[in-house]
């Protein structure tokens, strides 16, 4: 047997142990050959609304289960929030090694990542202008371990090294670079790992935001649950689904599986660029969530050429009705159309900055705004060249990247950079389909109302308030 099938079975063995519940008919298996780690996978056919495995609760590793937390003042953890207390408590329990309830389990849990955290800058500089580049936050958790989290570990040093003399030296040590690394490989592993643990007297099974969010839900305590995060995650051939018990957390079936199908979490509708940065992967079933950012830059950059009326009442009235975000999304729809697709902030934003003072005046008087789904021509003109200015952000055009086109490696070392390189150029490329889709949307709307107007006006870089005419610094 390889270490690798090794500790899959010392895992399984210890999670049966810790009063778990495995269905015979699935398998944690080594799906390394097609560059999937490890995978749970139906051995035996299954119905719908079989249980899979059922997790005693005390087996998850969290906050409320681990021993530290019953040394450390319940306020530091409150402090801390529930990221850095998960961190903080896998940081205790891995350097614990043996000692750790959770050590069989941290031995399937991977040491290397793929996640956007840990790519080189020739690597991240092939996403060329993504705006999931400004989402990595890699300074910006370091600066939270050294500021929030090392000096919790040094003020709580002699509990967190118990039983070391050099407890006080190896706390210190904890901002160094490769404890920082420490830090940002459990990170990574909440992000692409954890679920948000409700409660146990809260009973709701979870959906597909079963995953650790990040934004929405950012109070609510994660856990690492072992085995429900062995699954791999599908956008379409998700089968599995996760429901919180009072005494469990149960996965079951929401299909019928045939024996030899993966068994397959969702996580949830996210761009591939998203994937990327939270799972180190993608596919292309996940195309359909991709989006690209306009970013709000454009339209201070357009607006600062140009004489909008009132720009600084309507700015601010805007930011009153929460419209002013750093970017606006626009996303893939098939077939793609200026409703379904285009950001309804962002189209209310244009069409305020356009409005005459008098009009601007008397929506303010009622607290209103223009409404998103009625774009003017001349909101589609501004809209055609933001989404131009945006495509001049990337360094190659849509039609260059598609002469080459990238296929992912199907082989070989999963952190390889011909890997990453062809990975960045597919989430490069989707966006700029989108910009492309967004362009031929606007062009056809405006020929439809040149027809029906007898105008003779397209959306085009002709604009005075297009920022078409101007080429943004790249
Ligand atoms: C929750 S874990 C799933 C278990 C993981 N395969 C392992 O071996 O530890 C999530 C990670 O699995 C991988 N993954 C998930 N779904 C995948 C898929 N459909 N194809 C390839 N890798 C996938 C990604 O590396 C992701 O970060």
């Amino acid at each position: 047997m390889t270490p690798f099938d090794e500790a899959s079975e010392a895992f399984m063995a210890w999670l049966s142990k810790s009063g778990a519940e495995i269905s015979r008919k699935i398998q944690l298996q080594d799906l390394r050959n097609i560059q999937a780690g490890r995978g749970v996978v139906a051995v035996q056919n299954i119905e719908e609304d079989e249980l899979l495995f059922r997790i005693p609760r005390p087996a998850i590793l969290s906050v409320e289960n681990s021993i530290l937390s019953s040394e450390i003042p319940k306020s530091t953890f409150e402090h801390l929030g529930p990221w850095l207390s998960l961190i903080l408590v896998m940081l205790y329990e891995y350097q614990n090694q043996t000692a750790s309830n959770w050590a069989p389990y941290f031995n399937v849990l991977p040491t290397k990542f793929n996640t956007l955290m840990f790519w080189e800058a020739d690597e991240l500089e092939q996403l060329q202008a993504s705006a999931v580049r400004n989402k990595i936050g890699k300074e910006e958790a370091d600066a939270m371990f050294k500021n929030e989290l090392v000096p919790v570990i040094k003020e709580f040093a002699e509990i967190f090294y118990s039983g070391d003399v050099h407890a006080q030296k190896r706390a210190e040590a904890m901002v160094e670079p490769h404890n920082l690394e420490l830090m940002h490989k459990m990170g990574s592993l909440i992000m692409a790992y954890a679920f948000d643990v409700e409660p146990v007297n809260v009973q709701k099974d979870v959906d597909e935001e079963g995953y650790a969010s990040e934004d929405e839900d950012e109070a609510l305590p994660k856990g690492m649950v072992p085995l429900a995060d062995m699954l791999n995650a599908d956008a379409d051939k998700n089968n599995a689904r996760l429901f919180y018990e009072s005494e469990y957390l149960s996965m079951k079936a929401v299909k019928p599986i045939m024996a030899g199908e993966e068994i397959f979490n969702d996580y949830g509708p996210l761009p591939r660029s998203d994937l990327l940065r939270r799972y180190g992967y993608i596919t292309d079933n996940y195309a359909q969530y991709d989006v690209v950012e306009i970013p709000f830059d454009h339209i201070t950059y357009a607006a600062s050429g140009d004489s909008i009326p009132f720009y600084d009442e309507k700015i601010e009235y805007l930011d009153e009705h929460g419209l002013i975000e750093t970017g606006y999304d626009i996303s893939a729809g098939n077939p793609f159309t200026i409703q379904e697709s285009i950001s309804p902030e962002l189209i209310a934003v244009i069409e305020t900055l356009l409005l005459e003072e008098a009009e601007f005046e008397r929506l303010k008087r009622k607290g209103k705004l223009p409404k998103p789904d009625q774009l003017s021509a001349r909101g589609a003109m501004i809209l055609h060249g933001f989404i131009q200015t945006q495509a001049r952000q990337y360094s190659t055009s849509l039609d260059q990247d598609l002469s080459d086109i990238a296929s992912v490696p199907l082989t070989g070392d999963i952190a390889s950079k011909e890997r990453r390189y062809a990975m960045a150029k597919l989430v490069r490329i989707g966006e700029k389909k989108i910009l492309r889709n967004a362009e031929q949307a606007l062009i056809n709307m405006a020929q439809t109302k040149e027809r029906s107007t007898g105008a003779s006006k397209r959306p085009a870089e002709d604009d005075n308030y297009g920022a078409g005419k101007k080429q943004r610094a790249q």
